[in-house]
Formats: structure tokens, sequence, C-alpha cells
């Protein structure tokens, strides 16, 4: 098999609201459905250019609501949490600066320092702008994922 499918494993986070579901629906149907509060956790698989997504510790995706700037520093906690994690020390890092399309929202420069993403210097991360909702740009974010992980895992 010219490109076999390998199987990596990704976490998505983010506050109640911020976009995960949506996130989810997009990236596994393509089109955007109704989402209710989730209680507990979403389990989802994505398949993107023959490279299987599902729920485990090779990136981990975080959804941030770019309105929601009183509650940005929970994030923070949460993520550096995260990251000292055994099993996560291998992950990269995606943050979702999701809703876009929102006025009077947080630019990437501005989550970046509020989340001090520049002192996390054992794995690789990258922020996306992007609007779930709409969902074109979500596999740009996914793009910039598989890149790393398959730069990284043995072949
Ligand atoms: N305007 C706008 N609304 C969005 C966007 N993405 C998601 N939403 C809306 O934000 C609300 C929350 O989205 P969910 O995907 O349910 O968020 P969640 O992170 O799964 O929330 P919980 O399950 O409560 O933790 C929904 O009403 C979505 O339609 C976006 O890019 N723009
Ligand atoms: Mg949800």
């Amino acid at each position: 098999m010219l490109f076999p499918a390998k199987e990596y494993k990704i976490v998505v986070v983010g506050l109640d609201n911020a976009g995960k579901t949506t996130t989810l629906y997009k990236l596994h149907l393509g089109e955007v459905v109704t989402t209710h509060p989730t209680i507990g956790s979403n389990v989802e698989e994505v398949v993107y250019n023959n490279l299987r997504f599902e729920v485990g510790t090779n990136a981990i995706i975080v959804v941030i609501d770019i309105t929601d700037r009183a509650r940005i520093s929970i994030i923070k906690e949460e993520l550096f949490r995260l990251l000292g994690h055994d099993e996560l020390q291998q992950a990269v890092v995606l943050v979702f600066a999701n809703k876009q399309d929102m006025k009077d929202a947080m630019t990437p420069a501005e989550i970046t320092y509020t989340l001090s993403l520049h002192i996390i210097k054992n794995h690789d991360w990258h922020i996306h702008a992007c609007c779930v909702l709409i969902g074109e740009d979500l596999y740009d974010g996914l793009r910039w994922i598989a890149q790393q992980v398959t730069g990284k895992a043995p072949s």
C-alpha cells in the first residue's frame, strides 16, 4: 500500500461553549449540526489524508471562544496541566482561535500572550484563527497537525 493508514491520537479541549462539538462534527461530517452542551466527553474519529485521528495523545487541540476574555486564564491552567501529563509529552498543540466571525474578540496575538504559548518549549505549538461554524479553515489546522505528527512518527 502506497499510503498506509496510520493512527494518530488527538485530545480536543476547551471551555464549555468554545466550539469543540462543532469542530468535531465539522471534521467528521462536513456539515453543521445543532449542538447541546456536552455532558461527559465526545469521542470521535477523524480521517484526514489517510491519517486516522482519534482521541488520544499525539496532539492537543485547544478550542478557544475568542469572545470569552473573562475565562481564558482557566484554559491556560488546563493547557499547562495537560502538558505536564506523562502521556502527552510528545503531543503537539494546536490552538483554534474560534469564532472569528464575532466582533470585539481577542486577536491571535492577544491569545498567544494570554495563554503564554511562548513559554512552551517542549512541544511544537501553533495558533490558528478560524470559524469552525463555517469550517473550511479547520482543515488548515489539521494539516499542520498532520505535518507535525508524520514528521515525528516512525514510518
Ligand atoms: N458565531 C460563532 N458561533 C460558533 C462558532 N463555533 C461554534 N459556535 C457556536 O457556539 C456554541 C457552542 O458550540 P459547541 O460546539 O457546542 O461548543 P462546545 O465547546 O462543544 O461546548 P460544550 O459542549 O458546552 O463544552 C454553539 O451555539 C455553536 O453554534 C463560530 O465559529 N462562530
Ligand atoms: Mg460540546
